[in-house]
């Protein structure tokens, strides 16, 4: 098994390095866990970089084949003019992405080594260098792109090399500004395949190869979004967590958040509540169902929340509804009973029907912005937590774990979640959050392709990067480092 790959300035066309490593036989870690048929290769010196120029998918089997076109070139004399024993990783240095474009928002993660050699930081190429400074130094990119510096990983292991992953976020809707900068940036000259998962890698495909010569490597979503937790909560012991006292409406607001140990995970609901919402049974890494969605989502509060108060963003919209009360616009059952209805045992502040005070002119008028948008925001997510909570039932799963962007600065939907699946199913679900609520998709999609967690992608049904695919990209890529070595 042998790792082969090159620098090359695409400015200059020059080829700086070729390197061949060999794998070393790594510990068993709590990842292991989560590891499927193809072996993890973990040392230092085994690195590849999803968003280098010869992206490559490094199963066993690939990598063996490519060994052998190595070990045939012996008679070639490459080795010795290459000068294998100055062997230089340098995928280390290029750019590690993983890209969820979402139908709101698009998620990057990016891994930043920080292991560089002063040898490997001599042969970096200087786009890269200034790539590199420009993510990590910056938190704000463009108008609308953000580093979430509050959700880095530090000291995190991929591949062999320790570095930090930065999580950053755009709006989709400023693709064609994104593919402008990413090309400002030197970006095309360095990159020609990123990873990517959500439904914009289909539907942005040929904008990314129309303006920066990009290719997707595309991923499925939800298996994307799976390998993303479990590869959050192999690295961040505090990534789950619930909210303690969960069980009154009148402690919600007081609830700790708690630590939750979320090492053995299955099986367990997951609740992806993006723009709109995908519920799954997940009993393994590689075995979960769709099993509902709603498009009531994140989406639907955005939407109905600009119309109904004229605010622009989800932050606002978040921060006025934290300032309104939604009784004032909902019809309670003590709208309806005088109090609780408690044959069936409604209590009496329990929403009967949203928005159903609304009707009423005078009513209309005494409601606030901010009531318009807490009611909105409880709407959206009682509905979910209603779905969700059924879904738990019906496939006799006690935990159900809540994802995605719309959970992002929003304590209210989290709170009122816990409490509603604690109160309908009289303690027996548990609702759990998780701390990078709305990467899981491209930190998958990275792990996926870097083969963190499996290699296994001719399981994956959607991806396009299959065992076949492996094999012609490693052999065109060797086949250019070999054409260019001799062009020199
Ligand atoms: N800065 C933001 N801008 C817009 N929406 C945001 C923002 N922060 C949080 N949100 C919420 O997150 C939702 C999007 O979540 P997420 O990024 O998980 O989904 P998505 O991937 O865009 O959608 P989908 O998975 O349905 O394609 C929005 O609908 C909104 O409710
Ligand atoms: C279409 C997706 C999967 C895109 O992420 C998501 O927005 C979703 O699950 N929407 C809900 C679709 C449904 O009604 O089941």
């Amino acid at each position: 098994m042998a790792v082969v790959g090159m620098q090359v300035h695409k400015s200059d066309q020059r080829t700086v390095a070729l390197f061949v490593v060999l794998p070393h036989k790594r510990k068993r870690s709590r990842k292991d866990r989560h590891s499927t048929s193809h072996s993890s290769i973990n040392s230092k010196s085994q690195t590849m970089a999803p968003g280098g120029p010869r992206v490559v998918n490094n199963c066993e089997e690939c990598l063996r084949s490519l060994h052998m076109k190595v070990l045939r070139t012996k008679d070639d004399t490459i080795e010795e003019d290459v000068n294998f024993n100055n062997i230089v990783d340098v995928y280390a240095t290029m750019p590690w992405f993983g890209m969820d474009i979402g139908g709101t928002l698009t998620k990057l993660v990016y891994f930043e080594p920080k292991d560089i050699t002063p040898d490997e930081l001599d042969q970096e190429a200087e786009i890269l260098r200034n790539i590199r400074r420009y993510l990590t130094k910056n938190s704000a990119y463009g108008k609308t792109g953000h580093r979430d510096t509050h959700l880095q990983m530090d000291d995190i292991t991929i591949r062999g090399r320790r570095g930090s992953l930065h999580c950053i976020r755009f709006p989709t809707s400023e693709m064609v500004n994104f593919l402008l900068l990413a090309k400002s940036k030197g970006m095309a000259e360095l990159v020609t395949t990123v990873c990517a998962t959500g439904g914009g890698a289909f539907k942005f495909e040929k904008e990314f190869k129309k303006e920066v010569n990009m290719r997707l490597a595309k991923f499925d979503e939800l298996d994307a979004l799976i390998k993303g937790i479990l590869f959050a909560e192999t690295h961040n012991p505090t990534e789950c967590y619930y909210f303690e006292n969960s069980s009154s409406m009148s402690c919600i607001s007081k609830g700790e958040k708690k630590v939750y140990d979320f090492s053995q995970p299955y099986p367990f609901i997951l609740v992806n509540v993006g723009s709109g919402v995908s519920i799954l049974a997940v009993w393994g890494p590689d075995n979960y169902k769709r099993i509902s969605g709603t498009s009531l989502g994140g989406g639907t509060f955005l939407g109905l929340c600009c119309l109904l108060t004229g605010c622009d963003t989800f932050e606002e919209a978040v921060e006025l509804a934290t300032e309104g009360d939604h009784t004032k616009v909902d019809k309670l059952v003590r709208d309806i009973y005088g109090g609780d209805y408690e044959r069936f045992g409604l209590p009496g502040e329990l929403v009967a029907a949203s928005f159903g005070q609304m009707n009423l002119k005078d009513k209309q008028s005494s409601v606030s912005r901010a009531d318009l948008a807490n009611a909105t925001l409880v709407t959206i997510t009682n509905n979910i937590g209603s779905i969700a909570k059924m879904c738990a039932i019906n496939e006799k799963i006690e935990k159900v774990v809540f994802v995605g962007n719309f959970l992002r600065v929003n304590p209210i939907s989290m709170r009122l979640l816990a409490y509603a699946m604690d109160y309908w199913s009289k303690g027996t679900l548990k609702a759990l959050f998780l701390e990078h609520e709305g990467y899981f998709g491209a930190m998958g999609c990275l792990c996926q392709f870097n083969n963190e967690i499996s290699c296994n992608e001719t399981e994956t049904t959607n991806s396009n990067f299959e065992n076949g695919d492996c094999i012609n990209e490693i052999e065109t890529n060797f086949l250019k480092i070999k054409n260019k070595f001799f062009a020199l």
